[in-house]
């Protein structure tokens, strides 16, 4: 099937946020590894480069290229905290350490949809794995305070979220959105950037961004106003009413609902004939719809960016993520 298969993955009792990638079937499974190797490689030559400055860069500049290539290669620090004696290594860890466990889940959809849109798959389809689509950013994540401080975690995080979004926006094949089940957060924003999205009746889309002391994020800011008219945008991004199913492929945010007893097999019918049609033509048609708003799309990802650092820092944020995590507020 020619098909790159991602999997907003939602293991419900241990960490539902989680934006994992699980890829299969299993030609897709190959094609990602294969990615992945080819982008650790690159990583690697880029190394192989810097040690052959004329000039030493430093030791600040090579322990962060050390971080990136841990973070990059292995995923967030991973290994105990090395005895203050042991300088070298606790500085390198240290280094590591600060990157956070946020990145992990966003390279890995970034690295798949950048597979997807050089292997010979045709469209791409993002899903979930159990009950649920996504349950959007692990507010976890807010809680940790890494040795650089929180404005040094808001900035690198905002340069992440940038880079994610932008990978939407500028990801060439038919990108499809096939919801099985409640959406929350940037789970939901981004669908404005898919070209189809299929819902399950079981299917809720939820942003409650003011809730959580945060702002719109995905371009939604200026996809769903489009999309839905000013006014419903307000509703949802605003102040976070929830839409069923029905009523956001009313809003035009949802292509089609189907009942959740027959949703996997009618969608996946449905998308096995899309990905037999002439690949170039998906491609060059896709370019012709999209190509006019891109650079206007960039402009607004790098702005809710902006803003989003801000908000991650301020005390409406704080206080909501502790509230939700420490279970006084259930949104
Ligand atoms: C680089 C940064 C980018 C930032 C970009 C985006 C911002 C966003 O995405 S904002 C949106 C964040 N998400 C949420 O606010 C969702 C919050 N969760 C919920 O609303 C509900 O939990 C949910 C509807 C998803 C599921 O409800 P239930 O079925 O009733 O389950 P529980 O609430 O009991 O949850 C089970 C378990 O999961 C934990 N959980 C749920 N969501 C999150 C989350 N987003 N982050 C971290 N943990 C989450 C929840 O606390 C429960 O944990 P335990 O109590 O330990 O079982």
């Amino acid at each position: 099937m020619a098909m790159a298969y991602l999997a907003w993955r939602l293991a419900r009792r241990s960490c539902p946020s989680s934006l994992q990638v699980t890829s299969f079937p299993v030609v897709q499974l190959h094609m990602n590894r294969t990615a992945m190797r080819a982008s650790q490689k690159d990583f690697e030559n880029s190394m192989n480069q810097v040690k052959l400055l004329k000039k030493d860069p430093g030791n600040e500049v090579k322990l962060k290229l050390y971080a990136l290539y841990k973070q990059a290669t292995e995923g967030p620090c991973n290994m105990p905290k090395p005895g203050v004696f042991d300088l070298i290594n606790k500085a390198k860890w240290d280094a590591w350490n600060a990157l956070g466990s946020l990145p992990k889940m966003y390279h890995e959809i970034m690295r798949a949809l950048k597979a997807a849109s050089k292997d010979d798959s045709i469209i791409t389809v993002l899903t979930g794995n159990g009950d649920y689509y996504s349950s959007g950013n692990d507010l976890t994540n807010f809680t940790d305070i890494p040795p650089g401080g929180v404005e040094e975690k808001a900035k690198n995080n905002a340069v992440l979220l940038r880079e994610f979004v932008g990978c939407f926006i500028d990801f060439p094949k038919p990108l499809i959105a096939v919801v099985n089940g409640p959406a929350v957060g940037i789970s939901v924003t981004l669908l404005g950037l898919f070209d189809a999205v299929y819902a399950s009746d079981r299917a809720t889309f939820h942003t409650p961004f003011s809730h959580l002391g945060q702002s719109p994020e995905g371009c939604s800011s200026y996809t769903f106003p489009k999309i839905m008219s000013p006014a419903k945008a307000t509703e949802m991004l605003i102040f976070g009413k929830k839409l069923t199913a029905g009523e956001a492929c009313a809003q035009g945010l949802v292509t089609e609902v189907f009942p959740d007893s027959t949703f996997q097999k009618e969608v996946w019918t449905r998308l096995k004939a899309f990905a037999k049609l002439p690949p170039n033509a998906l491609r060059i048609s896709k370019e012709v719809i999209r190509k006019r708003e891109r650079e206007k799309l960039h402009a607004v990802n790098a702005e809710e960016c902006n803003v989003l650092q801000g908000r991650w820092l301020s005390d409406e944020c704080t206080n909501a993520v502790v509230n939700f995590l420490s279970r006084k507020s259930k949104l």
